[in-house]
């Protein structure tokens, strides 16, 4: 069942006496981080279980006009680098300083790319209120030596704190202006903790379901992003609609059978959620991770993905890449690169290995 944030009233709940009013900051001000600010300041303007304010740790750059970038998203209520055109909500207060921004939030919503949160977490470690709860909204994972560790881990074992996770088909600048979206949240044991980060994020156009997989919910988001790199080089090579659909349905195999191999706890229902096919769907059509791949495909893999990320992206990142990787890692480790073909195919194309016409050649080795 979709849980809606009731914000039909301009003005807020009168606040009930005595009763604390949670906290909340955004760690995170890329393009999907705004769009998640602009969702929460919206809620917690109207609900009196919420602080007004949205505190928002931003990665402090010099813009072009010599000016911060926090200065500029203080005085303008808009991200003029990451999603300009869009105002934020005047609650919202941009905070170059990690540590200033997170200590007094009881709510941490971390949405940055996910090769920076291991440092950002050492950073935190004893700079946040013990009783503070957490969520990911980032798509991806590292890989340690034991294995491969996901970021709602991470956080959890480096802060010491409960992290759910919210993943979905969600590209950023389209929730921006407002057109209909669903996502899943993720949760472990409380499900009163998932339904309070679903009233924080949800409004009439953006629908919040949540579902006890975390590792589920996760690995999707994660793993669509390396399904959506070789989507990208199909649409690079000019093959068409059958060979992206079928090029998706063998990725969305191999993210099921490896998420399962990961984690047995996995359900098979989360892969029908946003998280799931949907995000799967989005991405592959229209994601970031889509246009670069396609990019490199039709340069006939001669421009490197760091080259034509700068070039495209502008300073967002590209998470695709990264994943295949560190998949990659996992898969070798454990001499189960033969059951993952299109996963170790992205991978060996990205670093120059293979051409990008390998990724139906050797991809459909699995297609049965
Ligand atoms: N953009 C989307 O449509 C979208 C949608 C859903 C999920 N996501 C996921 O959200 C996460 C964040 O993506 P995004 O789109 O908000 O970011 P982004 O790719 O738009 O922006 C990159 C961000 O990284 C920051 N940054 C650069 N160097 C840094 C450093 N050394 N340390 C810390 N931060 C640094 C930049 O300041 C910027 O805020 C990713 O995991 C992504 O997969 C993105
Ligand atoms: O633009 P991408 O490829 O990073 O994908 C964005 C979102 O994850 C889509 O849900």
């Amino acid at each position: 069942m979709a849980t809606q944030a009731d914000n039909s009233s301009p003005k807020k709940e009168a606040h009930k006496e005595g009763a604390s009013r949670f906290r909340v900051t955004v760690v995170g001000s890329g393009n999907w981080g705004s769009v998640a600010v602009k969702l929460i300041a919206s809620n917690t303007l109207h609900q009196s279980i919420f602080h007004d304010e949205v505190r928002m740790w931003v990665f402090e750059e010099v813009l072009p006009s010599g000016q911060k970038l926090t200065d500029t998203i203080n005085r303008t209520n808009e991200n003029v680098k990451y999603l300009p055109g869009i105002k934020l909500g005047k609650n919202v207060v941009a905070d170059p300083d990690l540590e200033n921004a997170v200590k007094e939030a009881n709510m941490l919503v971390f949405v940055t790319p996910h090769q920076f949160m291991e440092g950002i977490c050492k950073r935190l470690i004893g700079k946040i209120k013990p009783d503070a709860e957490a969520i990911s909204l980032i798509k991806g994972m590292e890989v340690k030596k034991e294995g491969p560790c996901l970021i709602s881990k991470l956080i959890t074992d480096m802060l010491g704190i409960n992290c759910c996770v919210l993943m979905g088909a969600n590209i950023a600048n389209e929730i921006a202006l407002e057109k209909f979206s669903e996502a899943t949240v993720g949760y472990r044991h409380s499900k009163e903790v998932a339904q309070r980060w679903a009233r924080l994020v949800s409004t009439s156009y953006f629908l919040v379901s949540p579902v006890q997989d975390v590792e589920g919910v996760e690995l999707c988001g994660t793993l669509k992003n390396v399904v959506a790199i070789a989507a990208g080089l199909v649409d690079g090579l000019d093959m068409g609609n059958n060979t992206k659909a079928a090029i998706m349905r063998i990725g969305l195999r191999e993210m099921r059978a490896l998420s399962k191999l990961l984690f047995s706890s996995v359900k098979d229902t989360t892969f029908f959620e946003s998280c799931g096919v949907a995000d799967l769907i989005t991405t592959c059509l229209g994601g970031r991770n889509r246009r670069v791949a396609e990019a490199f495909a039709r340069n006939g893999g001669k421009r490197s993905f760091d080259e034509l990320e700068a070039e495209l992206l502008q300073g967002q990142k590209l998470q695709g890449v990264s994943t295949a990787r560190e998949v990659y890692e996992v898969l070798r480790h454990r001499g189960w690169q033969a059951s993952f073909p299109l996963f170790t195919t992205v991978h060996e194309i990205s670093i120059g290995k293979l051409p990008p016409s390998a990724i139906v050649e050797y991809s459909n080795s699995s297609a049965q």
